[in-house]
C-alpha cells in the first residue's frame, strides 16, 4: 500500500478540509488545491461519485500530488432525493443561508414525520491523474430537516439537519462529536480502514 504522507485536498470548502484533517491525524497533512489553484472544476457528473473522481484528478493533475476529493450533499426524502448532487448549487451559488433559505420555503408545509433527509458523502482518493483505479468511500447520516435554523457550529445545511441521536442540530454539536457521526467521518473512517491508518 503507497504511504500517503501529503495528499492534496480537492476542495475549496474550509469546512471540510477542517473536518477531515480531524479525522485523519497528525500522520497525513491535507493541503488545500487552493494553494495551487483558485479554479474550482465544473462539476458535470450525474452523481457523487462521478463528482468525487472528476475533482479529484483535477487536482492531482494540477498539483502532482495524489489527491483526495468530498463530493457530499443533503438529500431529502420529501424532494426526492433533491438538492442532491446540486446542494451547493441549490440557490443558484447564492451561498449557504440561500441554500438554507430555499430548503425551508421548499419543506414550509410538510409535517414533521415526512422531513426525513440523509447527508451523503463520497470521499474518492486518486494516485495521480489518470489512477485507473481510485479508492471510493461513501458515508450516509440519516436525520430530518428542522423547521428553522438553530446552532453556529459546522458548515452548510448543518444549522437545518436534526440528529436524532443526539436530540440536536448538527451545528449544535460540538466540532469533535459531528466529526465521529458524521456522512464524513463514516466515509472517512472506511477510508482510513482501506489506508491501512485504521
Ligand atoms: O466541491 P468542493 O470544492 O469540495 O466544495 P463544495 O462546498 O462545492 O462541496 P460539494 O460540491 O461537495 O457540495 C456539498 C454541498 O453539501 C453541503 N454539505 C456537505 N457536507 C455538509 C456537512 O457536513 N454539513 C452541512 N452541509 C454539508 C455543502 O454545504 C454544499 O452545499
Ligand atoms: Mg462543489
Amino acid at each position: 500500500m503507497m504511504n500517503f504522507q501529503q495528499l492534496v485536498l480537492a476542495s475549496h470548502n474550509a469546512g471540510k478540509l477542517k473536518e477531515l484533517q480531524a479525522m485523519l491525524g497528525a500522520s497525513v497533512q491535507l493541503r488545500s488545491i487552493g494553494e495551487f489553484s483558485q479554479v474550482e472544476p465544473e462539476e458535470t457528473g450525474l452523481s457523487f461519485v462521478e463528482n468525487a473522481i472528476l475533482k479529484a484528478r483535477n487536482a492531482a493533475r494540477i498539483s502532482g500530488l495524489p489527491a483526495l476529493a468530498d463530493d457530499s450533499g443533503l438529500a431529502v426524502d420529501f424532494l426526492g432525493g433533491a438538492p442532491g448532487i446540486y446542494s451547493a448549487r441549490y440557490a443558484d451559488g447564492k451561498g449557504d443561508a440561500a441554500n438554507n433559505a430555499k430548503l425551508l420555503e421548499a419543506l414550509k408545509d410538510v409535517p414533521q414525520e415526512q422531513r426525513g433527509a440523509q447527508f451523503v458523502c463520497v470521499l474518492a482518493l486518486v494516485r495521480h491523474a489518470d489512477d485507473p483505479l481510485p479508492i471510493l468511500c461513501e458515508g450516509l447520516w440519516h436525520g430530518q430537516i428542522l423547521f428553522e435554523a438553530s446552532g453556529e457550529h459546522g458548515f452548510g445545511y448543518d444549522p437545518l439537519f436534526w440528529v436524532p441521536e443526539r436530540n440536536c442540530s448538527s451545528a449544535e454539536l460540538p466540532p469533535v462529536e459531528k466529526n465521529q457521526l458524521s456522512h464524513r467521518a463514516r466515509a472517512m473512517a472506511l477510508l482510513r480502514q482501506r489506508l491501512g491508518l485504521a
